[in-house]
């Protein structure tokens, strides 16, 4: 099984590369969700606040790879050649997958600040950080899960600075090619 993992601050467009995943017909798996489904749970609205919140309590319960665990049997259930993981946000998490996955390659997905505060005020979705200052707050958050490091040992890399059009069919090219390795 190949496994592609996807890493990038928040609204680098992370969730673009896994929808066109999603229309090449290779299974994703959104670590996010496993969070969403924590707090759903617990009868907890999804907002970044309690999501964070459920995040810090698993790291600190089950360490920094707490996620990866819970994550890589999902993956597994898929039983496909190709699966994509969207949602990777710290370097303890990529050496589980490297360790669990022959196969594993993470790609990290390049956005600078301005581009994603815009995108991210015109998403709207509920857990989402509107201001400058709630999403310099949510990177610095995401950063010291050790996002830096983790993008830093990326295997590929994409930017995403373009126009939509251009991303999606960067990212199908990549997508494509290493299906036809897997
Ligand atoms: N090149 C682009 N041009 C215009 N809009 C874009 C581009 N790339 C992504 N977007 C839009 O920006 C928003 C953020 O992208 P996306 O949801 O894929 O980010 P993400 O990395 O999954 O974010 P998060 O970490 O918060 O889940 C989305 O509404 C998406 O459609």
């Amino acid at each position: 099984m190949k496994v592609i993992g996807l890493v990038g601050l928040p609204a680098s467009g992370k969730g673009e590369c896994s929808s066109i995943a999603g229309e090449l017909g290779i299974p994703v798996v959104v670590m996010g969700d496993i969070i969403r489904a924590y707090a759903k749970d617990g009868g907890l609205e999804a907002t970044d606040q309690h999501l964070g919140a459920i995040a810090r309590r698993l790291r600190e319960e089950k360490g920094m790879a707490a996620l990866a665990e819970l994550t890589a049997p999902a993956v597994k259930e898929k039983d496909a050649p190709i699966v994509l993981i969207d949602g990777i946000r710290g370097v303890a998490e990529v050496h589980h997958f490297r360790e669990i996955f022959d196969d594993f390659i993470l790609i990290a997905i390049d956005c600078p600040f301005p581009l994603r505060l815009s995108r991210l005020q015109e998403r709207g979705r509920s857990d989402d950080t509107l201001s400058e200052a709630d999403l310099r707050s949510r990177d610095e958050r995401e950063c010291s899960f050790g996002l830096g490091e983790a993008m830093d040992g990326a295997d590929r890399r994409v930017s995403n600075t373009g126009s939509l059009q251009s991303f999606r069919e960067e990212v199908k090219r990549m997508l494509q090619e290493l299906r036809s390795q897997s």
